[in-house]
């Protein structure tokens, strides 16, 4: 078979753009209210990300985009189009779930068979686009299996290539690696990161997995309680969070919040010593922010810098994340080598890597860094 090259021009050469709007979409399921007023942008061949606590209705904005659930209040425009109340299966949108959802007594062929020829796609169509999924997906050699006889990776494989067939402008995907074990989420996670370079498809993503959504997302919607607290690239989100909230989800083991008074050009901590970090915000009292490669560890009780004791370590042989208790009760991790390692209970000063510190409004939370 010869070998199916597809670069950013969507299959074939094809050229498809899949622009989303979602305008004060609101959703309400009898008297609960789950989303509050979402607006977003989705850019041609993005890959969007939403991410956010279990209950923050992630799920439920894709069910929107995908025609699955009316839509309360608001608008949801796609290519300039309102799509409130088109049928899902006329949007051009393909939603791959967590579940997979193959149908059990069909085999690979036929599960991928099955959506396209619902388009009305003719025999030889069809078969020309599953030869093409199969070989991008490396399905080939299961097409006759049923989904008993394949393993995890390979039923979300297929459920990835029963969604490609119909050749969707957007691509919805729900936590579609949730149920595979670590090594085979990493690989797929590559595979889905490749076909999203290949076909060129704009795809929204939900997971709760921090590394999914850093390594896979060119956009990151950060989403809590039926809201977005923030948009922006993986790297904005880590290096200018907007407030506590995305400050404390985004970034692994997570940013320590601290509270502190301004004395001058020093932030004090309740009984447990001060920093002198450079520029401050305006405010009297603040959240300082410390992720671990912004705290240095010393050993006993220096004279400048905060008193802590250390709880445990983590040892992750190429480095080590070292917890440790300031007096005011806050734990701090802190980033070390392997070589670095502190007892447990033992005396350190902790003081800051220079500019590595977020401050936040003690009313509000907002960012407030100079
Ligand atoms: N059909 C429904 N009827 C009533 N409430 C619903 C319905 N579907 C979802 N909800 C509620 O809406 C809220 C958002 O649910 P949703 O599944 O969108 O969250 P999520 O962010 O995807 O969560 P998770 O990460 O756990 O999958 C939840 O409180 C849920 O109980």
């Amino acid at each position: 078979m010869a070998a199916v090259i597809l670069r950013g021009a969507g299959w074939d050469g094809e050229t498809t753009v899949a622009q989303l709007s979602l305008r004060g979409i609101k959703k309400r399921f009898r008297d609960t209210a789950v989303l509050h007023g979402i607006d977003l942008e989705i850019g041609d061949r993005e890959f969007v990300v939403f991410v956010g606590p279990s209950g923050c209705g992630k799920s439920t904005l894709l069910r929107l985009i995908a025609g699955l659930d009316p839509i309360t209040e608001g608008e949801f425009v796609l290519n300039g189009t309102r799509m409130n109340d088109v049928a899902p299966s006329r949007r051009g949108i393909a939603m791959v779930f967590q579940s997979y959802a193959l149908y059990p007594h069909m085999n690979v062929y036929e599960n991928m068979a099955f959506g396209a020829r619902l388009m009305g796609l003719e025999k030889p169509e069809v078969e020309r686009r599953i030869a093409e999924t199969a070989a991008m997906l490396r399905l080939e050699p299961l097409l006759k299996r049923k989904p008993r006889e394949l393993s995890g990776g390979q039923r979300q494989r297929v459920a990835i290539g029963r969604a490609l067939v119909r050749k969707p402008d957007v691509f919805l995907l729900d936590e579609p690696l949730s149920n595979l074990d670590a090594a085979l989420r990493s690989e797929v996670r590559l595979e889905i990161a490749k076909l999203h370079r290949e076909i060129g498809g704009t795809m929204i993503y939900v997971t709760h997995d921090q590394v999914e959504a850093m390594t896979l997302a060119d956009k990151i919607v950060v989403m809590n309680n039926g809201r977005i607290e923030q948009v922006g690239s993986p790297r904005d989100l880590y290096e200018t969070p907007a407030n506590t909230f995305v400050a404390t989800f985004i970034g692994s083991p997570r940013m320590a919040l601290v509270d502190v008074t301004r004395d001058g050009n020093r932030l004090v901590v309740a009984n447990g010593g001060a920093l002198a970090p450079g520029a401050l915000p305006a405010a009297e009292t603040l959240k300082l922010g410390l992720r671990p490669d912004a705290v240095h560890l010393s050993r006993g009780q220096g004279s400048e810098g905060l008193s802590a004791r250390v709880e445990y370590t983590e040892y992750l042989g190429d480095n080590a994340y070292v917890y440790v208790r300031l007096v005011d009760g806050t734990l701090l991790s802190a980033r070390t080598t392997p070589n670095d390692l502190y007892a447990p209970d033992e005396a350190v000063t902790v003081s800051l890597t220079p500019g590595a510190a977020h401050y936040f409004s003690a009313e509000d939370g907002r960012r407030l860094n100079p």
